[in-house]
């Protein structure tokens, strides 16, 4: 297919008075990951929210492959190929990890083959050795697969992570970097929220940054973090002058 995965067009949404997401126009091409990053109540979570049909929108447009899907419900969208990753909503504790990824096949097919996507995410995601305990008992790194193996049994071309790696050590977090451009490599295209900035960068081919509702900056790591305006919003001066520092460290 020509064009990009998902074409996002002036996708406005209103809350009141409140502008939470404002005129934001973006394209994400289908071998892309893109982060998206800015300061606590930038809009990061109403915009993963407008994409996958949790949020109506106020304006604008989200195309999947050139299809709108502004405004359908988050199941449509699903079918449609978007879904996104639930940050903080609870797994069933009491069931497996195995039921509890069977729950994101069973959006689009059958019992049986729920099940059967189930056990093949998991083989993917290297769950299987432990898809019988029960969710309530998962290390956080676990949870971290599990969330994922969840969405991807939906067979999205395109997956939203919300801050899967959210109290991760630095090493739980490589692990799952690798995971994910892995997928990537196979043909899913990902968006990611994240607020530790080093995962960002070494998960990230390009970054979205909001401010206040607006997009006020779309480009590579490097370029958005010698980006003025999101130094300013954002990033602050010592990450810029530590990130420049270790620029040059790895130039000489
Ligand atoms: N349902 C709602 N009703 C009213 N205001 C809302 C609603 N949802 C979000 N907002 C407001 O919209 C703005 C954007 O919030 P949002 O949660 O999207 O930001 P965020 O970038 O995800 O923040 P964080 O990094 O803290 O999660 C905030 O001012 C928030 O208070």
């Amino acid at each position: 297919m020509n064009g990009p995965r998902v074409r996002v067009s002036g996708l406005t949404r209103r809350f009141g008075g409140l502008v939470a997401v404002n005129g934001v126009s973006f394209e994400i091409g289908a071998g892309e990951i893109v982060g998206l990053i800015g300061p606590n109540g930038a809009g990061k979570t109403t915009l993963f929210n407008l994409l996958v049909g949790l949020c109506r929108p106020s304006e604008g447009r989200v195309e999947l492959e050139g299809a709108d899907v502004a405004g359908l419900k988050p199941h449509r969208v699903a079918r449609a190929g978007m879904t996104k990753t639930f940050q903080n909503v609870a797994l069933f504790p009491e069931l497996s990890v195995r039921d509890n990824v069977m729950m994101g096949g069973l959006l689009r097919v059958g019992l049986g083959e729920a099940r059967r996507a189930a056990d093949r995410v998991l083989e993917r995601v290297g769950l299987t050795a432990i898809a019988h305990k029960p969710a309530g008992a998962l290390s956080l790194p676990e949870r971290a697969r599990v969330e994922v193996a969840r969405a991807l049994c939906t067979r999205p071309k395109v997956l939203l992570l919300d801050e899967v790696m959210a109290a991760l050590t630095p090493t739980e977090m490589e692990e799952i970097i690798d995971l994910v451009k892995g997928l990537r490599d196979e043909g899913t295209t990902f968006m990611v929220v994240e607020h530790h900035m080093k995962a960002v960068m070494s998960l990230c081919d390009r970054l979205l940054v909001l401010n206040f509702g607006r997009l006020i900056a779309d480009g590579s790591p490097t370029q958005v973090t010698r980006n003025h305006d999101v130094i300013e919003a954002y990033l602050g001066s010592s990450f810029a002058a530590s990130h420049r520092n270790a620029d040059i460290a790895t130039e000489a």
